[in-house]
């Protein structure tokens, strides 16, 4: 019989087969399908062994002989105790990790599918253990047991959060919903004790929160996107990028180039000490960094404008072919094809070959363009170069894909680069911008023109105005100029430390050292990459990803009118040494406003301090670029909501309920009557 050895390949599969096993058992645990079969076998070790068809059997053998494959042994016991018992640490061989043995050798299963050999099972799968709440992706990464995720313990304490008493985390995994009794008397209880049995409140819960995935150095992603995914994501990452488009960059930067001494940057090249002698000087890094700023920028611009040049000129192109075939009807059209390439070559000073390499990628462009419009050229970046060369997944599907997006593009684009549609002046094309005001002043749908925000509240209340504000705005008539949400009753120090990661935090970004939510807080925070959507399905307006939030990221934080004493308006509450205080989102606050509930979210709310204020943020579980965002509002505020939940979720708690009177405002809860819909308590 052969020995693994002898037969190269199979390692690697006997390690898929038995990643698969292990996917398996990960997806149904999660799944909640019942694993008796293989929960029966507890003690066991499971043999996979495979035969080859029509193998001739190796020399000295007869060639009618079936050969049998070792292909390795699970320990089916060390696998499912993972699952089922509380998380012991980590092996430091990976020796607990479903480990498969091949003749005798514990081997590192994943490390064997995928082409980075040199992995240990420690450096695979670093984090995470066996967790209800996270994508299939994530879920299969966590199998592996992590001393790090003490929040998502069903049990932790607050002093958890603190640090101060970390534990291990129950298998059972903390982010799962609780549901039905214990959890509506877990609400109940916190609702007696805020006093606050009649309003529609959003529930944070304070215990655990998701917890970002530890990215490892060898990380290999299972599933990777297809290159249509990665040039759309892409184009949304420029549009929602720190970098500003604006064409008149270009000439500016031109003139602003030979007109200060730091000319010789661009145009010297003849010695490098110059560069270094600038460099080494803080005030001249600093401007070196300015003006690389300023050229990476135009010369994002130049690339727009080489791409959308060339997509034009296709249509130039067919439009010669066309005139040729009009003036010689005698010709072939694939003799006039060729008349008007070689008049193109004369020009370019190019040979046949080279231009017709160029056009092929140049038609890809074109057909973007036909698609999901010039400003999918516009902001494409460096991928569509080989989008369009390599054409993986170009097909009709994607383009038609592309068109669901291009108007979404457009409202992300205008409102984020108000100026980007001057380049296609250069081409002659319109270049009036269509939306005007603030990304989310629109609602998008695929296939469907935006319609203004006002649009979509007007039957509930013709007056609706909202305000898009990155911070909140204190209610001085209430609190006067002190901040209820300040940690601190009298402030000790200016000096802030994070109490999870203990850094310091500032919104310098110099002195900032907390990395908990670098994309909200110190210093470098842009533009969220989301929508507004219309829903149609009775929950008016939802909020969209355009890119993917890994698990743990932040997605925004809960901002508004911080108030108090409001009622009959849904509210976020919190509470702090000051006392309590309101969140409310009725005229002006961000996106989290049109954040829909389901049973079984991708995002939850979670306490986060900065800089000694409590701010209550969206934290990501997981979620795909083009998904609906949605939170646990909690029991708390569909008790008070007379409306059924349309989640659609197999676990909704709160579809099929007796309405008791008229539904609020008929539709999303902001209307008339209630204004905003929001609140929680903050325990
Ligand atoms: C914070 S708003 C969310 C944004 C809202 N859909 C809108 O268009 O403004 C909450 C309101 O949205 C609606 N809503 C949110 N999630 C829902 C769900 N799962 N089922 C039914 N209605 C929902 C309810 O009217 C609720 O009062």
């Amino acid at each position: 019989m052969g020995s693994m050895d002898s037969l190269p390949g199979l390692p690697a599969l006997s390690a898929c087969i038995t990643r698969a096993v292990q996917d398996h058992i990960a997806t149904s645990t999660e799944a909640g399908r019942d694993l008796s079969p293989l929960t029966d076998l507890a003690n066991s070790v499971l043999k996979i062994e495979g035969y080859i068809a029509g193998d001739q059997g190796r020399e000295g053998e007869p060639s009618h002989a079936c050969r049998r494959i070792p292909l390795g042994t699970i320990d089916l016991s060390s696998l499912l105790s993972q699952i089922n018992a509380p998380a012991p640490a980590p092996a430091p061989d990976g020796a607990a990790d479903g480990v498969v043995r091949q003749n005798g050798a514990a081997t590192n299963t994943a490390a064997d599918c995928t082409p980075d050999e040199g992995r240990t099972s420690t450096d695979r799968d670093g984090g995470g253990s066996l967790d209800a709440e996270t994508g299939s992706r994530s879920r299969r990464r966590n199998l592996r047991p992590n001393p790090r995720t003490r929040y998502a313990s069903s049990t932790t304490t607050s002093d958890d959060e603190d640090g101060a008493n970390p534990k291990r985390r129950k298998a059972t995994g903390g982010l799962r919903l609780a549901r039905g009794a214990n959890r509506r008397s877990e609400d109940d209880e916190s609702d007696a004790a805020a006093g606050n049995g009649s309003s529609r409140q959003l529930l944070v819960n304070a215990k655990n929160h998701p917890q970002r995935k530890k990215r490892e150095f060898n990380d290999v992603r299972s599933m990777q996107p297809s290159t249509l995914d990665k040039l759309i994501l892409g184009i949304w990452e420029q549009i929602h990028g720190s970098i500003a488009f604006d064409p008149q960059i270009v000439i500016d930067q031109w003139r602003e180039s030979h007109a200060i001494e730091g000319t010789e940057l661009i145009t010297g090249g003849e010695d490098m000490t110059t560069i270094s002698a600038l460099a080494s000087a803080n005030r001249e890094f600093n401007r070196m960094n300015i003006f690389c700023r300023k050229i990476t920028q135009a010369s994002r611009c130049c690339r727009a404008l080489e791409v959308i040049v060339q997509a034009r000129w296709i249509d130039y192109y067919e439009q010669r072919v066309q005139t040729l075939v009009t003036d010689n009807p005698d010709v072939s059209l694939t003799k006039n094809k060729m008349a008007a390439l070689l008049e193109a070559c004369q020009d370019f000073g190019w040979s046949e070959k080279e231009l017709r390499n160029k056009m092929s990628i140049w038609k890809g462009y074109h057909e973007i363009k036909e698609s999901g419009g010039w400003v999918s050229l516009v902001f494409a970046g460096m991928g569509i170069y080989r989008f369009c060369k390599y054409r993986v997944g170009f097909t009709n599907d994607a383009l038609l894909r592309l068109k669901s997006l291009r108007s979404r593009f457009e409202v992300a684009a205008d409102t984020l680069h108000p100026h980007w549609r001057e380049l296609l002046k250069i081409i002659g094309e319109p270049s009036e911008r269509k939306y005007y005001g603030h990304p989310h002043d629109w609602v998008v749908s695929d296939n469907a023109e935006p319609i203004p925000l006002a649009a979509t509240y007007v039957q509930w209340d013709p007056s609706f105005s909202f305000e898009h504000i990155d911070n909140s705005v204190i209610d001085e008539d209430q609190w006067g100029p002190a901040d209820p949400r300040s940690l601190e009753l009298i402030p000790l120090s200016d000096v802030h430390f994070c109490n999870v990661c203990h850094e310091r935090q500032s919104d310098d970004p110099k002195v900032n050292a907390c990395r908990c939510f670098p994309n909200l807080y110190g210093g470098n925070s842009g533009p969220c990459p989301v929508q507004v959507f219309r829903t149609h399905d009775g929950r008016n307006n939802g909020l969209l990803a355009c890119v993917p939030f890994d698990r743990g990221i932040a997605i925004g934080e809960f901002v508004g009118l911080i108030t108090r004493g409001l009622r009959d308006l849904d509210v976020m509450q919190g509470e702090t040494v000051a006392g309590s205080y309101q969140i409310y989102q009725g005229r002006y606050g961000n996106y989290t406003r049109f954040i829909n509930h389901s049973c079984n979210p991708n995002s939850q709310f979670h306490r986060f301090s900065w800089l000694g204020v409590q701010r209550i943020i969206l934290v990501s579980k997981g979620i795909e670029a083009g998904q609906e965002i949605t939170v646990d509002y909690s029991g708390r505020y569909w008790d008070n909501l007379d409306k059924e939940c349309l989640c659609r979720e197999g676990c909704c708690r709160y579809r099929n309920r007796s309405i008791t009177s008229g539904s609020s405002s008929g539709g999303v809860g902001q209307g008339v009557v209630n204004g905003m819909v929001n609140g929680s308590e903050l325990t």
